[in-house]
């Protein structure tokens, strides 16, 4: 039975939960069961704080786990990505009130404030800035108007945080972040449960990124046509019974479904359809 690690609470876990759904798994019901079992995928899934699922996972004790790059790194554990999963997404990045620095060798002397002191102090070190790093539990933006630091480094999705504390950014961002899968560094790569779990995932992905679409074109704009709707692979053509005609099915972005079926309609495409992915594997 393979055995997961999935956020228990906090902005990575309604996300994960809602993929896993999609992936077919059984998830729970309520938010404090700790762990269920899902017989007919096999699958063990183990609800924990997003901040340790790398650090069980690096023991071995679980296969596989969801949690953010950031906080994978964070951890230190030795645990690898294997998957980025396109949700909680996210930049680290140091911040302040206006003024008081410009880059991070302004930094060398003051006082950082951050959850994420695995990131910070190893970013100062790579920097060879020495700067003292003071670890807070959260709500970090409020630690400089009260003194304990002059400076945080912290997630910054919106950025409306920052703004409500009087606070800007600056440097460049020290990483970018999204929900990850991660296993054991070095673990069986070619794990066949693994494998069949990570192949679900995308096949979410996909759904969730492209749609199908398909129409008609006289044949001597399909070359135009298929140039435009060039499909993962190939798009299937197929003969249409009025001769000269054929019809079209290809997958596409969804983002750019509309201004690929202007195109195609320009191009004297007609009866030009899009309908959603469900599930898929590629
Ligand atoms: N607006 C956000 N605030 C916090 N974390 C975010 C946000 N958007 C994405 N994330 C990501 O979620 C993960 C943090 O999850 P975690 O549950 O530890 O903190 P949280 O969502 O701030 O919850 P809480 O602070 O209530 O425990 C990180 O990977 C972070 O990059
Ligand atoms: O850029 P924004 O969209 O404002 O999001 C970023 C904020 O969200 C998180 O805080 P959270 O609400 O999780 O509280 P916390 O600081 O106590 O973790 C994070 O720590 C930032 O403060
Ligand atoms: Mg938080």
């Amino acid at each position: 039975m393979l055995r997961i690690a999935v956020p228990n609470k906090g902005s990575l876990s309604g996300p994960a939960a809602e993929m896993l759904h999609e992936a077919g798994y059984q998830q729970r019901r309520e938010s404090k069961e700790l762990r269920i079992v899902d017989p007919e995928n096999e699958v063990e899934f183990f609800y924990l704080r997003p901040r340790d699922i790398a650090i069980y996972v690096s023991s071995g004790r679980l296969d596989i786990g969801i949690t953010g790059r950031d906080l994978l790194i964070d951890s230190g554990a030795d645990a690898e990505e294997i998957l980025p999963l396109g949700f909680a997404r996210s930049t680290f990045r140091f911040a302040a009130k206006p003024g008081t620095a410009d880059g991070i060798e302004d930094l060398k002397g003051k006082t950082v404030a951050t959850s994420y002191e695995g990131i910070v102090a190893g970013h100062l070190a790579d920097n060879g800035v020495d700067a003292s790093v003071v670890h807070l539990d959260g709500a970090v933006e409020t630690a400089i108007e009260l003194g304990v630091a002059e400076v945080i480094a912290d997630v910054v999705e919106t950025g409306t945080s920052l703004r409500n504390a009087g606070l800007e950014v600056f440097g460049e961002p020290i990483m970018k972040s999204e929900a990850i899968v991660v296993r054991r560094t070095g673990a069986d790569a070619e794990e066949p449960k693994v494998q069949q779990f990570l192949r679900r995932l995308q096949g979410v992905l996909v759904a969730r990124t492209y749609v199908m679409m398909d129409y008609d074109c006289r044949v001597e704009q399909l070359e135009k046509a298929v140039a435009l709707t060039p499909g993962l692979e190939s798009p299937t053509v197929s003969p249409l019974h009025n001769e000269g005609w054929v019809a079209v099915r290809a997958m596409v972005p969804a983002k750019e479904a509309q201004r690929i079926m202007d195109d195609l309609y320009e191009i004297g495409a007609r009866a030009i359809l899009t309908t959603a992915i469900h599930a898929c594997r590629l």
